[in-house]
């Protein structure tokens, strides 16, 4: 079986710490996967790896088949969206919107003298459509709104058709509306078959999208636990991953989470 992501051992050493510690992970055809964990446990890490952005200190890394280290990333990059606020720092701000999904064909940020085929022009429009705001087609991009970056982001993400998708907090500084209505969006991109791989890192159980199929939980640089949503998104393994008693609640095909109740004393009151 080829695996979309198969890590084998793979470590991230910076100073003196392995921010990404001995990590085994494999992510098949069709699935969509949910990375959670505290402040610097090491998402962010190993969303680069995955994306071909970084390579392990030890270990092997094969994504889509190729071996970080072997293959000509420039090659492999166009076959993987990655949406991540790093990414939208480095995209000018006085870019047309437009732009900046059509950009994404070549890999790049910021247009220069690539030769856009119309083909690309019109995949653009419809990628924009989709995610709400190709009514912002002819903005600048450092005029948009948190929400409204973050969806043209996504939309850019998807330029490529790529076979794998990683969201790197796409919900982060969105309010209610923003963060249900992308939850929305991404839920029905994971409902479609012919949808690429997905990884999302987020913070919240709230924004795991209906239709995701597996959750990583990642603790010190180390994967705590992953599996399917339904066996790792437990009371104990939230709250042993955050370290906080944590109780987790399932309503229809959504999550949400908070602090464990501390036990109320029954019985009358004095006073
Ligand atoms: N170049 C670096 N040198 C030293 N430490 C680093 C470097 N890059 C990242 N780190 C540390 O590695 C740890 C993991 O960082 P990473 O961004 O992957 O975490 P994260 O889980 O995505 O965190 P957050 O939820 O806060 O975004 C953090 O403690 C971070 O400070």
């Amino acid at each position: 079986m080829t695996w979309v992501v198969d890590l084998q051992n793979v470590s991230v050493r910076r100073g003196e710490k392995n921010i990404v510690d001995d990590v085994s992970w494999q992510v098949a055809d069709g699935e969509r996967w949910v990375v959670l964990g505290r402040n610097g446990a090491g998402k962010t890490t190993l969303l680069q790896i995955a994306a071909a952005r970084m390579h392990p200190t030890s270990g092997t890394a094969e994504v889509l088949g190729s071996r970080l280290g072997r293959v000509d990333v420039f090659e492999l990059r166009p076959r993987i969206g990655l949406a991540s606020a790093a990414l939208a720092e480095r995209i000018p701000a006085g870019e047309l919107v437009s732009d900046v999904v059509l950009t994404a064909a070549y890999a790049v940020t910021g247009r220069w003298r690539e030769a856009y085929e119309d083909l690309d022009q019109g995949r653009a429009a419809d990628l924009l459509a989709a995610f709400g705001v190709d009514h912002l087609a002819g903005r600048r991009f450092g005029t948009l709104s948190e929400g409204e970056r973050k969806r043209v982001q996504i939309a850019r993400s998807l330029m490529t058709d790529p076979e794998l998708l990683l969201l790197d907090e796409p919900a982060a500084g969105l309010d209610l509306g923003g963060r249900e209505e992308l939850v929305g969006a991404l839920a029905e991109l994971a409902a479609y078959p012919r949808s690429p791989v997905l990884v999302l890192v987020t913070h919240h159980v709230e924004e795991i999208p209906p239709g995701f199929t597996h959750v990583m939980l990642m603790k010190e640089g180390r994967i705590h636990m992953a599996g399917p949503v339904d066996d790792v998104l437990t009371d104990e393994n939230l709250s042993a991953a955050f370290d906080l008693p944590l109780e987790v609640t399932r309503t229809g095909d959504r999550w949400s989470a908070r602090a464990a109740q501390k036990d109320v004393p029954r019985g009358g009151h004095s006073g």
